[in-house]
């Protein structure tokens, strides 16, 4: 997810006070950055010390590790953090007060929910302050979101929900790709026509909701004629219980957030 942010920070029409620094395990994964003159790379593989340097200077510091992580690294960085510079975790899971026990008072710290369109700059970004996240703190950190997509500010007890709409949101929609291409083979397609007509129909449609701004359920009637095909189908997948499996997987990726946060 770091490096999702990461590349939409980098595109071309995106001003940042730079370079920015990343940190990351492995130094093959930080060498791919050698020779750039935007990003600053160190590995905490072969430098133990990446971590603490990187956030020397920084006014934002975000950290993308695995939820069980978090606190380990911010243990580790918060002898070094700037005072006032922003402290912004993408962890699922990971509560703002359990994450302020371990910075100064003077750091803010941000709760991120983003997602991976982020890399393509059409991200969705929920995100929740703390304590010290005044205004002007929840302004740079929307202004950092916004550079990779849209941003919703909400309260923390809502980021759980933000993660399992928007944050895990791709993965519904690629399973039904799969689920998608995987029918148009049964029917006798080859996989690159199922690919063709399944992958392309469900990016052509994303892109005429987002186009068009009409409603999906305007825009599902335009292809439905009365008494034609579509109906016939909509019918059977209507009647597939979508709300109660959608209701379901949601509570599902909430819960699996609350047990990430006990520990
Ligand atoms: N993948 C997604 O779509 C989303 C992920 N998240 C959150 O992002 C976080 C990372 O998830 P993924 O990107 O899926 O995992 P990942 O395993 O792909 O990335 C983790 C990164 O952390 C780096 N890393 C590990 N230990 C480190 C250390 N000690 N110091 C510096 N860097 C270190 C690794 O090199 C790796 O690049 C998780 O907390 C997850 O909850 C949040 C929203 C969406
Ligand atoms: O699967 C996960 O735990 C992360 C959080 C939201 C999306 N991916």
């Amino acid at each position: 997810m770091g490096g999702a942010i990461l590349e939409g920070l980098r595109a071309p029409e995106v001003r940042i006070d730079g370079p920015i620094t990343v940190t990351t395990r492995s130094a093959a994964s930080a060498a791919a950055f050698d020779g750039a003159d935007d990003v600053r790379a160190f590995a905490s593989e072969t430098d133990p010390e990446a971590n603490r340097i990187a956030v020397r200077g920084a006014r934002i510091v975000i950290l993308a590790v695995k939820p069980w992580m978090i606190h380990d690294v911010l243990r580790e960085i918060a002898g070094d953090l700037e005072p006032g510079a922003i402290v912004v975790s993408v962890a699922a899971g990971t509560t703002i007060a359990s994450m302020e026990a371990l910075v100064p008072a003077v750091n803010p710290v941000v709760r991120a929910m983003p997602n991976t369109p982020s890399v393509i700059g059409k991200g969705v970004t929920g995100i929740a302050g703390g304590v010290a996240a005044d205004a002007e703190v929840m302004d740079t950190v929307r202004a950092v979101f916004e550079t990779v997509g849209r941003v919703l500010a909400v309260d923390e007890d809502r980021i759980n929900a933000v993660a399992a709409v928007s944050g895990s949101g791709p993965a519904y929609l690629f399973l039904f790709v799969e689920e998608f291409v995987a029918a148009a083979k049964r029917l006798g397609f080859d996989d690159d026509a199922a690919k063709l007509l399944a992958e392309g129909t469900v990016a052509g449609a994303a892109a005429l909701l987002e186009s068009s701004g009409e409603d999906p359920a305007e825009l599902r009637r335009r292809v439905t004629s009365p008494k034609g095909t579509t109906e016939q189908a909509v019918l059977v997948l209507q009647s597939g219980g979508w709300a109660d499996l959608f209701d379901r997987a949601l509570a599902a990726n909430i819960r699996r957030s609350e047990e990430l946060a006990a520990g």
